[in-house]
């Protein structure tokens, strides 16, 4: 049976047997160019090992910086002494402050042993007296630092369960038990200087804890994180402003909150990361961690603690990623006005002729749904800063909320979410990887942080001119206030320090019903002076710039939650474009009971009986007990500012106050 090869020559048993056996040897060298199929044994690979072949695959990156020779003084650093630096840097990070050396740590990741270690630890002399030493002081921890979101793709699919690539090339995780922020978890440290710096007290969200237990949960985290294997560390940017960025370093022990946070602050190009030296602040993530709570000052497993003096901030017992977000937007709080600039829980985007809209609103209340507008440039959708500049954006991503996610309705989100971007606690098909963005089953609160540069029209640098509109968004669970006012200047300060929505249900942890809700300057949970400072500052800012208020509802209309139903965010959108163009500016406007709301009688696009709530309410009598119950909430809360003064101008706090609901 034994042939004597092909008709065409590809291969054919030689007559010489070889091989006790009696196998016929197989001819594998080609003949001619013309044959059908080619053997390619014969194609040369440049390994000899399967080893080597996969050392092959992987290019090392090339420094930035051509390393230099050693001519002049100011001749560049080699490659291995920058790397060196750096890890110095991270080692003294993450030194406890009662031993004498910081960790040993080492590039890499641990599971690439060939790899050629290069060790760093700190020495602490300060801190000399106690002399203790623990088994994690012996051993390496290795860093894995600004890793690249397909570094991070790989670590959190190999190592972090619940890690997942969807249908589009995203990855899907879960931040774990904890799937929104826990704002009664968060402490201050209270020392000589923000006793008197900061807001305290009743409304306030800075919980005090002292010095001393700071360093306990310091302690804590860092010996969480030195005992693990490897840590992750993130050196990036805040604020796009280049007269006012703050360096930030984030130390984490998930794939996962690395590039939540690679995504969410301003990446650094590989020059500014050479050039990097000690960050401004630093958090210390150990989220998977809990806190002691036979710690003073705990009152449950979870502790995010600010410590302004030293620059710090622990994570202990949350794995939530806005934590971190929000965490340095606080830090923002606190930094930028003592510039003389104002930090803002807002969106921003710009129009073709450089018109600036701001967008001021509680979580939920369409931030980043409505900045995020495929007409206009992208500025930021959730933090900034207003300075004698214009504004700018703190971070380098976007945040959007997920649920009930359209394509239709919101594109530009839609198409943000592929490789690269993370997205919480959604669900999706075990085989297609397919996302059900209606499905809450692990939370309402479903998320998508992605680098800025993913909505096609970003304004990057994301900077602009001084705003032109400040749009005060709240989502009224009580369908009383209209889908759009406009506002005076004392109303949109009444409105900016009462911050009222109906919280949606989610992303602050244990809200489950929309509740009404008032927040100081529509982020009440971030700020960190009196709200009357960042008041006086937005009036200051708005007067000097001619910039108007407006209020929009993106809320509910024709009945409260239960009865009618949220405004159409077509119709929003439609109220947005009017905002933007100028044409709402000059249509005819009829003042409403109670809030004295001046409300448009016609918008291009909205139908008019919509304009004016009570139209779409059946019951009139249910409307106008609704109204006069919203009004006295209002009142109610701003009872704690009457007292308070805002600005150097007396006549702009009694216009303010006037400017409330009156009944
Ligand atoms: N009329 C409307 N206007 C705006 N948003 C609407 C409207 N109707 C429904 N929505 C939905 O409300 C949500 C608004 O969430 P968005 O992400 O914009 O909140 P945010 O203000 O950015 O909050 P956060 O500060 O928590 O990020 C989106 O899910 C959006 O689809
Ligand atoms: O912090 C978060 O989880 C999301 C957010 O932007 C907010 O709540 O304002
Ligand atoms: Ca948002
Ligand atoms: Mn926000």
């Amino acid at each position: 049976m034994a042939s004597n090869g092909t008709e065409n020559g590809e291969f054919s048993f030689a007559s010489n047997i070889r091989g006790r056996n009696g196998l016929s040897k197989i001819q594998t060298h080609k003949k001619n160019q013309d044959e059908i199929c080619h053997d390619d044994s014969a194609t040369p690979v440049k390994a000899k090992t399967i080893d080597e072949l996969h050392s092959l695959q992987r290019k090392k990156s090339a420094p930035t910086t051509p390393i230099k020779g050693t001519e002049g003084a100011f001749a560049a650093i080699s490659e291995e002494e920058r790397q060196q630096q750096q890890l110095q840097s991270i080692s003294a990070s993450l030194a406890s402050l009662t031993r004498e050396t910081g960790p040993k740590v080492v590039r890499g990741d641990p599971a690439r042993k060939s790899e050629t270690p290069k060790v760093s630890h700190v020495t602490h002399h300060h801190y000399a007296p106690t002399l203790s030493t623990s088994d994690s002081g012996l051993k390496f921890t290795h860093i894995l630092y600004n890793l690249s979101p397909a570094e991070l793709y790989e670590q959190a699919i190999k190592y972090e369960k619940g890690s997942f690539i969807t249908s589009g090339g995203a990855l899907a995780t879960l931040s774990g038990a904890k799937t929104g922020r826990s704002p009664r978890d968060k402490r201050v440290v209270k020392d000589e200087s923000t006793a008197d710096e900061l807001w305290w007290g009743k409304g306030s969200p800075n919980i005090e804890m002292d010095e001393h237990t700071f360093l306990v949960n310091r302690e804590r985290a860092v010996d969480y994180l030195c005992s693990l294997d490897k840590v992750f560390v993130n050196d990036q940017f805040l604020n796009w402003d280049p007269n006012h960025r703050i360096k930030v370093r984030i130390v984490s022990a998930r794939a996962y909150h690395s590039l939540f946070m690679h995504n969410m602050c301003i990446r650094p190009t590989p020059e500014e990361l050479e050039d990097f030296g000690t960050p401004d602040f630093t958090i210390y993530n150990a989220g998977q961690f809990p806190c002691n709570r036979y710690t003073h000052y705990m009152t449950s497993s979870t502790s995010i603690d600010l410590n302004l003096a030293r620059r710090e901030m622990v994570i202990l017992g949350t794995q939530y990623a806005g934590e971190m977000k929000k965490g340095l937007f606080s830090v923002m709080h606190y930094l930028m006005p003592k510039r003389q600039i104002l930090s803002l829980h807002s969106g921003c985007n710009v129009g073709k002729d450089g018109d600036v809209a701001l967008f001021f609103g509680l979580s939920g209340t369409g931030k980043t749904t409505l900045s995020t507008d495929h007409n206009r440039y992208l500025i930021g959708d959730d933090e900034h800063c207003w300075s004698e500049n214009g504004v700018s954006n703190i971070e380098g991503g976007c945040y959007a909320k997920c649920i009930d996610l359209a394509r239709e309705k919101e594109p530009d989100i839609w198409n943000a979410i592929k490789f690269g971007t993370v997205i919480e606690n959604v669900v999706f098909d075990e085989h297609t990887r397919e996302v059900d963005y209606s499905d809450k089953s692990v939370t309402e609160n479903t998320r998508a942080a992605y680098p800025i540069e993913y909505i096609p029209n970003a304004k990057i640098p994301c900077v602009g001119p001084h705003p032109k509109n400040v749009i005060l968004l709240a989502c009224d669970a009580f369908g009383v206030l209209p889908p759009v006012s406009k506002l005076s200047l004392a109303q949109t300060m009444y409105h900016f320090i009462s911050g009222y929505t109906a919280l949606v249900a989610g992303t602050e942890d244990g809200i489950k019903e929309p509740t009404a809700t008032f927040s100081a300057c529509f982020g009440a949970a971030f700020i960190m002076l009196h709200p009357t400072k960042y008041a006086a500052m937005l009036a200051e800012k708005m007067k000097q710039h001619g910039a108007t208020g407006w209020l929009v509802n993106t809320g509910w209309s024709g009945g409260s939650y239960g009865s009618g139903s949220r405004i159409k965010l077509a119709y929003t959108r439609k109220i947005i474009d009017a905002i933007h163009s100028g044409s709402l500016l000059k249509a005819n406007y009829v003042k409403t009971d109670v809030f004295g709301l001046e409300i448009p009688t016609e918008i291009d696009g909205v139908p008019s009986e919509i304009l004016d709530p009570v139209n779409t309410w059946s019951d009139k009598k249910a409307y106008k007990d609704t109204l006069l119950k919203l009004g006295g909430l209002f009142k109610k809360n701003f009872e704690v500012f009457t007292n308070y003064k805002i600005g150097t101008d007396n006549k702009l706090t009694e216009e303010i106050l006037a400017a409330g609901p009156i009944f």
